[in-house]
């Protein structure tokens, strides 16, 4: 991960460039500007050192011209070529030129051939000549000659030139000295450290909480600040790190449960799309559709893809489903429905099935069986509506039943049938005389005797005490009712023998009414078999006679 920076574009060798260029810059610069200014300062002084040196032989030079003394002027003149910067010297008085010596004539150059008027060559002197005036050593204020002295351009300009180069020299050194110190603090100061770092940062172990050390001496500077902040950093990340892996662990744990919930809840959960495809499913729905019994009602793989559909389990009940699914969809409501399916063995059974909307059009289900729930359900149904001592209806059934057909019949004027009252004769002295054992047990037998007497289809309840009846659906035919009615009163008066060997003997009334149109109202019937009943009752008992819905016809049995 750590990559060493190409030699370009190290930090050292850019700085190192940058110096270098620079300082070039600047000590080019610097030998210009003091070369300029050098020169004027090196001419002055050796200007001023001219003037010395000329003072020191003036005196001389003076008495020479006084006297005209030619030899005393060659000495003066001799004396002052014996410095470097003197080119020539011309000592002159007023009658001539006293002494002529050049540095490149070894000897004197003119004699004494004219008065000081006659020496004006001087105005062919090179600038920068020095010419003074010398006054008579008596009269200070009387001109007796003057002296020339010439300097030595040559000499004077190499001086300059070692000046300058002495300078050029310094600066150069300077730049170097300069270029040195600045690589050597780059390197060793700055990028050493950082490069130290970067290696260190690199081997780093954060999640075992190991920090980046600050290079030493480099604590209380920027690099120290710059190590502090990226530890402040890691020590961030390291932070978020852990949440989010104790944050993917929790997530873990939680998939965990919930698919080990998914996997073994007796729920059956499942996904699907509006088309009612099945995205996912567990073994509980599995279990509940059939899925993997071998006998599932249609393929669990759709024809065309890959995943089964809900809607192929449903048989009949799928457009009612998929209806369902539709509008779910479109109210964002989760909807429940009760499907009747059947198992793998083909027995009935019964679910719960609720679908809530998730996103991105998907259908969230369970389903769960409540067959046991059904069959309590239709269990508590039957004991509310059964008579406990003989299993027959009980009234509460009764009227349940009455109300059925009389609903039936209301929609369908074809629909007809007969209801039959029986009330037990002589049934109290039975209870009076062997206990209520024997009365029960009567009853039972008598129960029984209906039972056989009648088809699936008819209805048998007792209302109370001795007091049956019957429901004969789609039933009014006379012939087939006197022929029902006969039998079973003949069969209820024959005696009854008990387990403990107690022989009974009751006889049975019966009051019919036939329902075949006009009012249907429960009071109506019942009233109509009731007085069928009440009109056997007082005309001895064990008979029968039936009321066809005219009050005035009563046939007798
Ligand atoms: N053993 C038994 N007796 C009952 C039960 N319910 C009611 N009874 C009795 O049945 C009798 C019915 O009375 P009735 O119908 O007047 O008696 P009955 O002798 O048949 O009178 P008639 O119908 O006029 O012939 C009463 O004595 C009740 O106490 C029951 O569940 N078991």
């Amino acid at each position: 991960m750590d990559k060493t920076p190409s030699f370009h574009a190290s930090l050292v060798l850019r700085s190192v460039i940058l110096v270098v260029v620079l300082s070039g810059l600047a000590g080019t610069l610097l030998i210009a500007g003091i070369t300029r200014y050098i020169e004027p300062t090196v001419q002055e002084s050796l200007s001023k050192r001219l003037g010395e040196l000329v003072k020191t032989v003036e005196n001389t030079a003076r008495i020479a011209c006084y006297l005209g003394d030619t030899s005393l002027a060659t000495e003066v003149a001799k004396g002052l070529l014996m410095s470097r910067d003197v080119e020539r010297v011309v000592i002159i008085n007023e009658h001539g030129v006293l002494a002529d010596f050049e540095r490149s004539a070894t000897t004197a150059t003119h004699a004494a051939t004219g008065g000081i008027a006659q020496s004006s060559a001087a105005q062919a002197y090179p600038p920068g000549t020095l010419i003074r005036e010398l006054s008579s050593p008596f009269q200070t204020d009387s001109r007796v000659g003057k002296i020339i002295v010439v300097r030595n351009q040559a000499s004077i300009d190499a001086q300059v030139g070692e000046a300058v180069d002495y300078i050029r020299l310094l600066i150069i050194l300077q730049t170097a000295a300069i270029i040195l110190i600045v690589t050597t603090i780059s390197v060793g100061y700055i990028a050493h450290p950082i490069r130290q770092t970067a290696t260190r940062l690199n081997a780093l172990s954060v999640m075992d909480g190991e920090k980046l050390k600050v290079p030493g001496g480099h604590k209380a500077d920027e690099i120290g600040r710059l190590v502090g902040n990226v530890n402040a950093l890691i020590d961030k990340q390291v932070s978020g790190l852990m949440t989010e892996r104790e944050l993917r662990l929790e997530r873990e744990i939680e998939e965990k449960r919930f698919r080990a919930i998914f996997e073994n809840a007796e729920t059956g959960i499942f996904v699907i799309n509006r088309n009612g495809l099945l995205l996912s499913f567990n073994p509980a729905f599995s279990r509940a559709m059939c899925l993997n019994c071998g006998q599932a009602k249609e393929p669990v793989e759709s024809v065309a893809g890959t995943q089964p559909s809900l809607l192929d389990q449903l048989g009949t009940q799928a457009a009612e489903v998929r209806t369902l699914i539709a509008s779910c969809l479109q109210d964002r409501q989760s909807k429940s429905i009760e499907l009747a399916l059947c198992d793998c063995g083909e027995n009935p059974r019964w679910f719960n099935m609720i679908l809530n909307p998730v996103e991105d059009d998907l259908i969230q289900g369970v389903i769960n069986d409540i067959t046991e729930s059904r069959l309590r359900e239709a269990h508590a149904n039957k004991l509310a509506l059964t008579d406990p001592l003989t299993g027959l209806g009980n009234r509460l059934g009764f009227e349940h039943q009455i109300d059925q057909l009389i609903s039936e019949c209301r929609l369908d004027a074809e629909r007809n049938f007969t209801l039959m009252f029986i009330d037990l004769d002589r049934f109290k002295e039975v209870n009076d005389s062997f206990g209520h054992d024997v009365g029960d047990a009567v009853l039972v037998h008598v129960a029984r005797h209906i039972e056989h007497s009648i088809r699936k289809s008819d209805y048998a309840a007792r209302l109370g005490g001795d007091e049956f009846v019957i429901l004969f659906p789609f039933v009014t035919d006379k012939a087939v009712i006197t022929r029902l009615a006969r039998s079973l009163i003949s069969n209820i008066s024959k005696p009854v023998v008990t387990a403990a060997g107690v022989r009974a003997v009751v006889g049975a009334s019966i009051g019919i009414a036939l329902v075949e149109h006009g009012d249907l109202r429960r009071e109506d019937i019942i009233k109509r078999a009731d007085t069928a009943l009440y009109a056997v009752k007082q005309s001895g008992r064990n008979d029968f006679r039936i009321h066809d819905g005219n009050d005035a016809v009563q046939i007798d049995g």
